[in-house]
């Protein structure tokens, strides 16, 4: 398969004729060929027309004719073969293997939400059954279940151009529901977007699904995006990005006639917390952890460990100092766009000039478009004083809090803002220091989790990869593993609805044998 600087509007390959996108090699910020064209009004206009006019044939399909679709595309990604590889490789300047190890995750993800439709749980179906003879009124039938939201707008991430973009886990989750998809490619890797476009559009062909049910559109300003957003008939947005992204399609989607939810992952420091115990037992193993975590993909991981929360004292200090080892040890990596790194650029420099911050580790020298690792301290009372020390450098940048005691550990963790993850090292003379923070870490983070670091989610049933505002729009959803597809789904009930006029998953005879709950009760399909 060629690259040939086209998007995908339905059936149709075809260049946009809105300006001109290139991509660019991270690791020298010179242009790549081809160029790709911008969706004019006109595309989007009809990408949207195109997946509204899919959406009721498309969610109509028996659930084993959509997992047959996940699992085409999963396959189709893998017959790009090399060339996805190489041009992924050049597009983010993630390494070979980061990149093969995303795809396997993102044919994963896929292949994850076609056992979901097989296995029907996601219906959430229930059944009331009626009870004529009730006093003092009789009960209705009442039945639920789920049905998809409708069209699905999903912008790439920068930072996984595999497993959160054209086919990462928005879309797999959305075309699971039985939405169909309008995706918005990211600037940073729009022939990686193309070649898995393709995919998608190869899957889709495939699988004789309806048209419309998959489209990327390039966007060469914001315009598009902002269009996509604000379409009537799209009713729900997955994003991963920047805050101020995030926010600005918030704003937009909350302005529309009929508002419509934004699932924005946005920003997120990510506090782990160091436990006296465990400080004192292995504070340069913990070093050597924190270190690696804080370099993983050059830091730009929305799971980035970035801010450390610790007890000052001598067991401290062998972190500081193990930390400050471990980071000479490792080169500077390059980062994903040239923006990506002036940005990152820019927070290191605002760190190391903040009179109340210290500059306590450099990784080794970063050079053109290379990030270099850093590691900060301050105080708790400079940490509680500026909010500015709160917001996310995107990058391998971590700020250590120096507490005086544990109260003040408690103080730093009150006024964090919402977090995807909250990482504890401790040891089990810890646990008693630990549990009374449990409580107000669960109203802050979507996972809690106990001496490892949030970096490398797990993609599986009991996953949340969430959190509340501003880790996400939503913290009551998580945009990975198998729950994510809840944010697509919404609850239809049925009342005194004669049976044959009633979806298969609800009718008495239950002919897809699935588990539903009866009258409160979660009841196995009769034999
Ligand atoms: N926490 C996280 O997971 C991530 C954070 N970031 C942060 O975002 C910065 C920029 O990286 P990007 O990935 O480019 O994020 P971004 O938020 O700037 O862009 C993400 C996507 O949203 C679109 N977009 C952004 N603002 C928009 C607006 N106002 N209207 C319409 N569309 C808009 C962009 O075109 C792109 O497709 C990084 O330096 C970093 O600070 C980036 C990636 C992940
Ligand atoms: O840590 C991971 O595997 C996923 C991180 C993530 O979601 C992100 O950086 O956007």
């Amino acid at each position: 398969m060629t690259i040939q600087g086209e998007q995908i509007i339905g059936r149709q390959i075809a260049r946009g004729a809105e300006g001109s996108i290139y991509g660019v090699e991270a690791a020298t910020g010179e242009k790549l060929q081809p160029a790709f064209g911008g969706a004019t009004q006109a595309d989007l206009e009809r990408a949207c027309q195109l997946a509204d006019e899919a959406f009721d044939p498309y969610r109509a399909l028996p659930a084993e004719r959509r997992a047959a679709f996940l699992e085409a595309i999963a396959e189709e990604i893998l017959a790009l073969g090399d060339e996805l590889i190489e041009r992924c490789c050049a597009e983010s300047g993630l390494p070979r293997g980061r990149i093969e190890g995303e795809r396997g995750r993102t044919m994963g993800q896929l292949r994850l939400f076609a056992s979901v439709l097989r296995d029907g749980g996601y219906l959430d179906a229930r059944v009331d059954p009626p009870m004529p003879e009730r006093q003092p009124l009789p009960r209705v039938d009442l039945r639920l279940r789920n049905v998809p939201i409708g069209p699905v707008a999903v912008f790439g991430a920068s930072n996984f151009p595999l497993a959160f973009s054209v086919a990462g886990g928005d879309t797999a989750s959305a075309l699971a529901a039985g939405c169909p998809v309008v995706a918005k490619a990211h600037s940073a890797h729009p022939g990686t977007s193309e070649l898995v476009g393709r995919a998608v559009l190869a899957a889709a062909q495939r699988c004789d699904m309806p048209e419309g049910v998959f489209s990327l559109l390039f966007d060469s300003s914001r315009r598009i995006g902002q269009g996509l957003v604000a379409d009537h008939r799209i009713k729900a947005v997955g994003f991963t990005g920047s805050r101020g992204g995030g926010t600005a399609l918030m704003k937009i989607a909350a302005s529309r006639p009929e508002p419509i939810p934004v699932y924005a992952e946005m920003s997120s420091i990510n506090p782990v917390f160091l436990f006296p115990q465990a400080l004192e037992a292995r504070a340069e193993t913990i070093a050597k952890g924190f270190a690696a975590s804080l370099v993983l993909g050059a830091g730009q991981f929305c799971t980035n460990p970035g801010l450390v929360i610790a007890v000052e004292g001598p067991a401290l200090d062998r972190f500081v100092r193990a930390t400050g080892e471990a980071l000479a040890a490792l080169p500077a990596s390059v980062m994903l766009t040239p923006g990506i790194h002036e940005a990152f650029e820019r927070g290191v420099a605002q760190l190391t000039g903040h009179a109340g911050v210290e500059t306590v580790a450099r990784g080794q020298e970063g050079g053109k478009l290379r990030g270099q690792a850093a590691f900060f301290a301050v105080d708790a009372e400079g940490f509680l004083a500026d909010p500015m020390l709160q917001e996310e450098v995107f990058g391998a940048s971590s700020l250590l809090v120096r507490c005086r005691d544990e109260a003040e550990m408690r103080r730093v963790a009150e006024r964090l803002e919402g977090q995807l993850t909250a990482a504890l090292h401790i040891e089990a003379g810890d646990h008693e220091a630990v549990r009374p923070l449990l409580p107000l870490l669960e109203r802050k983070a979507g996972r809690i989790l106990v001496n490892g670091f949030g970096t490398g989610v797990e993609v599986g049933h009991a996953m949340v990869h969430g959190g509340p505002f501003p880790a996400t729009a939503d913290g009551r959803s998580t945009s990975v593993g198998s729950k994510a597809i809840e944010r697509f789904l919404r609850p239809v009930c049925y009342q005194d609805m004669p049976d044959d006029l009633l979806p298969p998953a609800l009718q008495n005879a239950n002919p897809e044998r699935l588990w539903r709950r009866v009258d409160g009760v979660l009841t196995q399909p009769s034999a």
